[in-house]
């Protein structure tokens, strides 16, 4: 754990949490048994992950969003183990598996399950809660996917009260909520190459416009042209570009030894936050970023083994215009 140097405040928004069952196996064959040989069970999602991350790190952190209540103790021992302020809505019903499947190659085989149904009083519930987490937070991360009864309406519209309220939204999902998310202009976007180029697809067929054969370097550079303070494009081994007003910035990370790769990009937007909670400078932010999310591969699941490693590891990490 390190020191934060500002006292900005940080909340994570989790629509749509899971448990992650990680399985290792040999390889996997669709359509026949296939044996797994060791597993492990996670409380996670994307804006859990952020927060674990992020309190190892030694930030303040509260987390909110929509929990089942048939299976939340292991969510509940994160939070206190983490010291994690729990500000979760409880929903009925038990709160989504998703599959991780890793062969022996390293490649990961994700089976994401719908997750909860949150109701309009539930809703209500969290609107209430955001409102008043607002008063005396500066920075929020809106992670991930939408449960069953949130519309990528109502998430946009949540993004644009707080950023009108002043406060820095971190933007990380995909699909027709990223879509909606982009429109409101966050502070801060995560897409990965593959949500970059979905989202592409699907403006095209909003805006009747042609993003054909458009590079991911413009197709960021279009959506900064928007109003979105920080698009920061993953790309897994091969590192991360960043756009802001200061220009380019990329990094790429050495290779490393691939455990599992689930996480990492929830890796990488905590370390973004971290840099922002800390006033640190685009270099040293993206420098740390990058190698806690790199490290990240080496490990199941999210969370800081040692910072010592993560220092050292930023010094491996070659930073470009
Ligand atoms: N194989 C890898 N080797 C080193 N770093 C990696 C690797 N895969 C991912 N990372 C790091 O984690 C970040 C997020 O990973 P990525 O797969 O792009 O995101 P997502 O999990 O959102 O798809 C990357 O930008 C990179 O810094
Ligand atoms: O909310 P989504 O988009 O369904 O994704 C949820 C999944 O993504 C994760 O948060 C991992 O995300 P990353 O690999 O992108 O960091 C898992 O813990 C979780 O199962």
């Amino acid at each position: 754990m390190t020191m934060q140097l500002t006292n900005l405040k940080v909340v994570t928004v989790t629509l749509n949490p899971a448990l992650d069952l990680t399985g290792h196996l040999q390889i996997l064959t669709k359509g026949t048994v296939n044996q797994v040989q060791h597993c492990a069970l996670e409380p996670a999602g994307k804006g859990v992950n952020v927060a674990k991350v992020l309190a190892e790190l030694g930030a303040e952190v509260t987390a909110t969003g929509f929990l089942g209540v048939e299976n939340q103790t292991p969510f509940c021992q994160l939070f206190e183990r983490s010291n994690i302020k729990d500000k979760f809505i409880r929903v009925q019903g038990a709160t989504r598996i998703n599959v991780k499947l890793v062969e022996s190659s390293s490649q990961v085989s994700d089976i994401n399950f719908p997750g909860v149904s949150v109701t309009a009083a539930a809703i209500v519930e969290f609107e209430t809660m955001l409102a008043n987490l607002s008063i005396d937070h500066d920075v929020f991360v809106i992670a991930g996917s939408l449960p069953i009864g949130v519309t990528p309406e109502q998430c946009a519209k949540w993004i644009s009260q707080l950023q009108k309220a002043g406060k820095k939204v971190f933007f990380d999902s995909s699909n027709a909520a990223l879509s909606a998310g982009i429109a409101v202009q966050p502070w801060l976007i995560k897409p990965n190459d593959e949500e970059l180029a979905q989202w592409t697809k699907d403006t095209k067929h909003a805006k009747g416009e042609s993003m054909a054969g458009k590079s991911l370097v413009e197709i960021a550079q279009q959506l900064a042209s928007t109003g979105i303070s920080n698009v920061v494009v993953s790309l897994g081994a091969d590192g991360v570009m960043w756009l802001n007003h200061e220009g380019w910035l990329q990094a790429k990370p050495p290779q490393m030894a691939i455990v599992s790769t689930v996480g990492a990009g929830d890796t990488l937007v905590a370390g973004m936050c971290w840099g922002q909670l800390n006033n640190w400078n685009k270099k040293q932010t993206l420098g740390f970023a990058t190698a806690l999310s790199a490290l990240a591969v080496t490990q199941v699941g999210v969370g800081v083994e040692d910072i010592n490693e993560v220092i050292t590891m930023s010094e491996r990490i070659t930073i470009g215009e």
